[in-house]
């Protein structure tokens, strides 16, 4: 499992564009047969992928007895129908569909293409699916902003109990490229977002960055970028696409947000 350092905001000031990268892009998620890992100091969050078969291993720097004995996971089918089974039973996944793995479940394997969010748990909930017909859908934007979008909550407060993980999938409509504008900023919690149906040969523009000072990433499909509590967190695709959003830390309020206005970004 790769591991990344957290980042104070003074430091991205200095950081080239491979830096940039190297600290807050993940790019190399999915080989088949395996589970691939990054482990990021920013509220310790875990993401990964999987493709193919393959069991989810318990990386050294855990120091645990098995992955999920302190903490829990968010899994989201990201590609055809698949399967994951939790300790001898069988979840089937259609694509988007998303299944919630407690703290406590020993064993976990995948038959499929999976993106993987964990957090650290203090307790065990009851593994759960949900279908995007579960999931609560809120329709954001309209066509002259070039941002119409369905955000569907699927681990969150009202949805999928969980300790501290709070995951989501967004939809763009098609012509509609931009997401999260207005953006904004989370005091108090990290957040990850995944891009994916996405061509191969387009691209995701992500902002990062304090709201004053922003960066750019440019992302391909299924990579992810990992936002500090400073760093606001939106894009624009160079064709439509979907993007699982998920964060860990202080609280569970899809709305403890710091909202940017447009003309206070630089
Ligand atoms: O399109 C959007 O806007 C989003 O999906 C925003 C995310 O849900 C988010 O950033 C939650 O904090
Ligand atoms: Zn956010």
């Amino acid at each position: 499992m790769e591991s990344r350092p957290a980042t104070a905001p003074d430091q991205v000031t200095s950081m080239d564009t491979e830096q940039l990268r190297r600290r807050f892009l993940v790019e190399d998620l999915f080989r088949t047969g395996e589970v691939r890992l990054t482990y990021t100091h920013e509220d310790r969050l875990v993401v990964g992928g999987v493709a193919g078969t393959a069991g989810l291993p318990c990386p050294d720097q855990l120091r645990s007895e098995y992955f999920l004995e302190r903490r829990e996971l968010g899994v989201v089918n990201i590609g055809g129908p698949g399967a994951v089974t939790v300790d001898g039973a069988r979840h089937d996944l259609a694509s988007r569909e998303v299944l919630y793995v407690g703290r406590g479940a020993r064993q976990v394997s995948f038959d499929g293409r999976f993106y993987l969010v964990s957090t650290p748990a203090h307790t065990s909930h009851p593994t759960v699916k949900a279908t995007l017909d579960d999931a609560e859908p809120v329709r954001l934007g309209s066509a002259d902003g070039s941002n119409e979008r369905t955000i569907y909550k699927f681990i969150h407060l009202k949805g999928i109990q969980s300790c501290q993980l709070v995951l989501g999938v967004t939809v763009l409509e098609p012509g509609s490229m931009w997401n999260t504008m207005p953006c904004h900023t989370h005091e108090r919690r990290t957040e990850v977002y995944f891009y994916f149906d996405l061509p191969e040969a387009d691209r995701i523009v992500h902002l990062m960055g304090r709201p004053d000072a922003t960066r750019n990433l440019i992302v391909a499909p299924e990579q992810a970028v990992i936002s500090p509590y400073w760093s606001v967190h939106c894009g624009f695709g160079t064709r439509s696409y979907a993007f699982v959003w998920a964060m860990g830390g202080e609280n569970q309020a899809y709305d403890d947000m710091e909202p940017v206005a447009i003309g206070e970004l630089r």
